[in-house]
């Protein structure tokens, strides 16, 4: 049996899945924690990804490997290929400002049609103007700039040259210095944001060979964790994708690239030679994880307290910009709570409250899309609470299909790997789980309060 290997190297864990080629079942797997925080030094990654593979069984029967990881982290190298300081990863808003100024400079719709997005604080051209303007000696000694795929994906081949840096269609197209639209780097806008042209990754097409390991196991190009969860989850033409990572993600396979000028969806490209319109939260999974802290309980808990709650918790909102937002962007809001009444509150309130609120902010990020899509899948850590499968459709107003558990970046990035050794012009099919559908009737009056809290807490927004 041939065996490939897909990493996720996302913003909690890296996580390892080993595959057969031919028929996709998973073999072995393993997984390792990264340290908090949203500027990390990568060497921990790199210790992460080593330990994830030991626990997987290691790579001495594989024969591919593909790393999916975080999207936008700004990954800096000086001239010797040594990492200049921490990576700022895409939920560290200190590049507001940048952000803010790199758009006034060329306005939103210049922005959309060079990149397909109008660029936010997680956007890698905005932490690179961020670093020239407040660490100038660090922006000094930065000769080549990468994303944590690519510079994963770049230690494995035990590369010292930065000119042996490369990455993909997908994540290039988080930079905001690359368009899938024309398929080149704009070193126009590099240099606007950095004042120099530093080294950047050569650009892989979907089944190019990045390489191989110094033990002879092939490097596919990898991807952003989004486009490896739309190849694994098998995403096609007519689904939005919800994911409750870190992060939450709402995103469609599109044929043709997307320019939205308002800001809230990224014109991402896929990891296929398609197209990934995205909208992103900076607030899902954690915000039950901060509720279920408040309450003092378990996640499992949590989710017991919702469900036992009524829906829309008799008025009780939760606005979960506890990381500040992207969707809409807001990167120094703050959470609110609105609607305290002393019948209201009660930790189960309090949880059902946290578990709407959050799949609120996916809500209007799915709108956001502005698609009518036949299937909304949800993925991610968030989905194994039983109270958010069963809360979805309540909020979203649609049905929602949920996929077995399962680690669908590293599925992604596996099935990636086995594109490259199986060739063709469409990743290999391989079998999924029956996933579960679940219905509801959408809670009356919910959006609305939720959007009426939004609004009074944060300025009319
Ligand atoms: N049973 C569960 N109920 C609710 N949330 C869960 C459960 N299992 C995992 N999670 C959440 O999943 C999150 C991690 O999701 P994951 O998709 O792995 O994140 P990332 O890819 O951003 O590192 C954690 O914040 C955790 O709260
Ligand atoms: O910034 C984005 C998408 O644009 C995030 O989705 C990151 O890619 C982090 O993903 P998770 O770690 O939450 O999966």
């Amino acid at each position: 049996m041939t065996l490939v290997a897909g990493v996720d190297s996302s913003t909690q864990s890296c996580k390892v899945v080993i595959r057969s080629l031919e028929t996709g079942a998973l073999v072995r797997q393993g997984r390792a924690a990264h340290p908090d925080g949203t500027s990390v030094d990568p060497a921990h990654w790199w210790e992460a990804l080593l330990s994830a593979i030991a626990a997987a069984g290691g790579l001495d029967d594989v024969a591919a490997i593909s790393v999916a990881g975080q999207q936008h982290g700004m990954v800096c190298l000086d001239a010797g290929g040594r990492v200049v300081r921490d990576a700022l990863l895409w939920n560290d808003t200190r590049s507001a400002q940048s952000a803010t100024e790199l758009v006034a400079s060329l306005g939103a719709q210049a922005w959309a049609e060079a990149v397909g997005s109008v660029p936010v604080a997680s956007f890698t051209v905005t932490k690179l103007r961020w670093l020239a303007t407040h660490e100038p000696a660090s922006a000094a000694r930065t000769a080549a700039v990468c994303l944590p795929h690519d510079w994963l994906t770049w230690r494995l081949k035990g590369s010292r040259g930065l000119d042996e840096l490369t990455t993909d269609r997908g994540d290039a197209s988080g930079t905001g210095y690359w368009s899938p639209i024309t398929g080149a780097y704009r070193d126009d806008l590099l240099k606007l944001a950095f004042g120099a042209v530093p080294v950047v990754p050569r650009v892989l097409g979907p089944t190019e060979e990045a390489g191989a390991t110094s033990e002879g196991v092939l490097l596919a190009p990898g991807t952003g964790d989004n486009m490896a969860a739309a190849l694994g989850v098998g995403a096609r033409p007519g689904d939005v994708v919800v994911s409750i990572g870190t992060s939450g993600t709402a995103f469609a396979v599109a044929d043709t690239p997307s320019r939205d000028t308002s800001g809230a969806v990224a014109g991402f490209a896929d990891a296929t030679g398609r197209f990934l319109p995205l909208a992103c939260t900076l607030n899902a999974a954690r915000v039950l994880d901060a509720a279920a802290a408040m309450i003092g309980v378990g996640l499992e808990r949590l989710g017991e307290l919702a469900l036992s709650a009524p829906a829309g918790a008799e008025g009780l909102t939760l606005v979960p910009y506890l990381e500040g937002e992207r969707t809409p962007n807001l990167p120094h809001a703050t959470g609110a709570i609105h609607g305290l009444r002393l019948s209201t509150s009660t930790p189960a309130h309090l949880a059902r409250a946290a578990v709407e609120g959050m799949l609120c902010g996916l809500a209007d990020a799915l709108d956001a899309l502005g698609l009518s899509p036949e299937r909304v899948l949800l993925i991610g850590g968030g989905a194994r609470s039983e109270a958010v499968r069963r809360i979805a459709p309540t909020v979203f107003g649609r049905p929602v299909v949920v996929p077995p558990p399962g680690e669908y970046v590293a599925d992604g990035a596996a099935r990636q790997a086995a594109w490259l050794l199986s060739g063709g012009a469409e990743p290999p099919e391989w079998s999924a789980g029956s996933p579960s559908v679940h219905e509801a009737e959408p809670t009356p009056g919910l959006r609305e309060r939720y959007a009426e809290a939004r609004t009074r807490f944060l300025g009319g927004v």
